[in-house]
């Protein structure tokens, strides 16, 4: 199938064979070099739709292609060439210095030694770069903090080198200058590099200002459009009980309410 979309759904379901369905009807598209968020309240999907798309989770119902290809026509070595995913509470040894942690992201490349190739550690040297952490390399992934961290792990995904990195709050554990970084970072990485970044995030109000496109999910519906298109559909005025959150469509962003509640 010829197409412009990186991933496509067409009528998913997404959730857990045994318990429910989290979210049903997903269809959505997503095109090259797109900075892309998932917001919704909390257990509303948004890490249920990224294992979904990362192939973690199977798909309760309905199909996904990626580029054009019906995802379970990919095998893992390609799929790991097509997508990387980045998980906030990741298992790894943090014994690992940041540039051996980087250098796993070659892991699909490389040969059954694990050797890199000198054409890898060119890439990892990129990578790095882009995400400036050069004076991070020889540190230990233990001696880092949350923000260093979450860079090291962008760098990862980025020296994985597919056109799609999936996230799950990258911005977590952030303060409010190191929230806005990242995500400048992330718009930078998708403007250089063409590759798409689909993450999912509580920082609606970032989103709204700085991504392409956002994916909400609502009570098991899910709407997709640019920031403007949803603020248009008066989608976002809803996400919230009104009582201490309201949706302000003059500063386009969310802000206490004003109301004095009658209980206090
Ligand atoms: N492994 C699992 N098995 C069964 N149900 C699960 C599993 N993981 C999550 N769920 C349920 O699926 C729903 C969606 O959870 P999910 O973690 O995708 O939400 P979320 O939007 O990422 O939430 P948060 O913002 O709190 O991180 C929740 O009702 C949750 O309880």
């Amino acid at each position: 199938m010829e197409t412009n979309n990186i991933i496509e759904t067409n009528l998913l379901s997404i959730g857990y064979q045994h318990t429910n369905t989290v979210a049903e009807a997903i269809s959505i598209q997503i095109k090259k070099a797109k900075l892309v968020a998932i917001i919704g309240v909390n257990g509303s999907g948004k890490s249920t739709l990224l294992k979904t798309l990362s192939g973690i989770q199977p798909a309760l119902s309905g199909n996904f292609f990626l580029n054009g290809k019906a995802f379970q026509n990919y095998n893992n070595q390609s799929l790991a060439s097509l997508i990387s995913l980045v998980l906030t509470q990741q298992n790894f040894s943090k014994n690992l210095s940041v540039l051996e942690f980087i250098s796993l992201g070659r892991h699909p490349y490389t040969n059954w030694l694990g050797i890199t190739s000198r054409a890898d550690k060119k890439i990892i040297a990129r990578a790095i770069q882009q995400v400036g952490i050069e004076n991070l390399k020889g540190k230990k992934c233990d001696e880092l903090s949350d923000g260093q961290l979450q860079k090291v792990m962008i760098a990862r995904a980025l020296a994985q080198n597919t056109p799609v990195i999936l996230m799950d709050e990258p911005t977590s554990h952030l303060d409010m200058y190191h929230k806005a970084q990242v995500l400048h970072l992330l718009k930078n990485i998708t403007q250089e590099t063409q590759k798409s970044i689909v993450f999912a995030t509580h920082e609606i109000n970032l989103a709204l200002q700085l991504c392409d496109q956002i994916i909400l999910i609502h009570q098991g519906k899910v709407v997709q459009g640019s920031p403007s298109e949803l603020i248009q559909q008066k989608v976002l005025l809803d996400l919230f009980p009104k009582d201490l959150i309201v949706f302000d469509e003059i500063s386009k962003s969310f802000r206490m309410s004003n109301k004095k509640k009658h209980s206090d």
